[in-house]
């Protein structure tokens, strides 16, 4: 290759070398190696010959959202129940936080096939972005359309109160905004496009639905519309990241979900999010109060007959609408 020169005096700046960039790359900045979509595929392939319900909706449950599961009152609605713990998945990562027990549960919500994560992935937990979302990939592979994916908030909308839901109608990515993203590194196109809009990422038509279900269950005083952010965690934030997000127009500040539904979205998913809002963010220094996970996990209890109920009526009315 020619040198290139300084365009004035003509003197040599440097020499380029010609590279030739692998066709993969070799790991993912955590030592390991991305997973191909063969073996995303024998992941899905083991679960469909573990179960016989064929979902078409996927649902993420939140911190302290999944534990209804196994206390029942979910688990009742959810009939023909097919449990499988995640350390029994080929591959699959394992949960470690408390509040998210580490199962798929394949099953029917309202006669509705579904499959829903008792138990999400967390960055803070040490797995790289890809890894969190893996299960969203999984889910298309079996044949999953609609992903609604919850999450436990903490409300930074000084009128968000405690226990308020929140239909996500966007998201602030602030780990992209560092250059951490799910979709980094080599696209593959069997899963979608190497670049994707986020304008629509959250469908227009189920939030409308949500709110009007919302005026159906006498539950609209609780229902927010608002936007969502992730930060990576696991310390909750300061005072000062509470402010600033404020100002940029956050209304509920968590640690997951954003990049669940970029996945979701680069394949083409439909996506429904909603926000337990567990805690009121701390925005002064003269406030007493400190964030904990305890509360987050109490407020998820609290609420586990409205959000059971609020979620299986909607996967009733995703399906009707979407003819599933
Ligand atoms: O987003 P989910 O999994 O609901 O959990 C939220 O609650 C935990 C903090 O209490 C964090 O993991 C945060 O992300
Ligand atoms: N901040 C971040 N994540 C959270 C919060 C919060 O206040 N509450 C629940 N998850």
């Amino acid at each position: 290759m020619a040198p290139i020169t300084d365009s004035v005096n003509g003197s040599k700046i440097y020499t380029p070398v010609k590279q030739s960039l692998p066709e993969v790359d070799p790991d993912d900045g955590y030592g390991a190696k991305r997973y191909s979509y063969e073996t995303l595929v024998e992941i899905a392939n083991f679960l469909l010959s573990r179960v016989s319900i064929r979902p078409c909706i996927g649902v993420i449950c939140g911190s302290g959202m999944g534990s209804y599961w196994k206390q029942g009152s979910l688990a009742e609605t959810i009939t023909d129940a097919e449990c499988i713990p995640y350390e029994d998945i080929p591959n699959f990562p394992v949960s470690t936080v408390e509040g998210h027990h580490g199962k798929l549960v394949f099953g029917r919500l309202d006669g509705i096939p579904v499959v829903a994560m008792q138990g999400r992935f967390h960055y803070y937990e040490g797995y790289p972005l890809w890894k969190c979302c893996l299960p969203v990939r999984v889910m298309k592979l079996i044949g999953v359309k609609t992903l609604i994916a919850t999450n436990a908030a903490g409300g930074l909308n000084p009128n968000y109160k405690i226990g308020d839901l929140m239909i996500m109608k966007d998201h602030i990515n602030m780990m992209g905004f560092a250059g951490n993203n799910p979709l980094l590194g080599p696209n593959d196109e069997r899963f979608g496009p190497r670049f994707i809009p986020m304008n629509k990422a959250y469908n227009y038509e189920y939030r409308q639905i949500a709110k009007q279900l919302a005026k159906e269950l006498n539950i609209e005083n609780l229902v927010r519309e608002g936007v969502y952010t992730c930060l990576g965690g696991p310390n909750f934030e300061t005072v000062a990241e509470l402010n600033m997000l404020k100002m940029v127009g956050v209304d509920a500040v968590g640690m997951s979900t954003v990049h669940e539904v970029i996945i979701a979205r680069h394949c083409d998913m439909k996506v429904f999010a909603l926000s337990l809002i567990t805690n009121e963010c701390v925005t002064r220094y003269d406030q007493d109060d400190e964030a904990n996970h305890e509360e987050v996990l109490d407020v998820g209890r609290m609420r586990q007959d409205i959000l059971r109920k609020y979620v299986t009526r909607l996967v009733a009315k995703f399906a009707e609408v979407e003819n599933y």
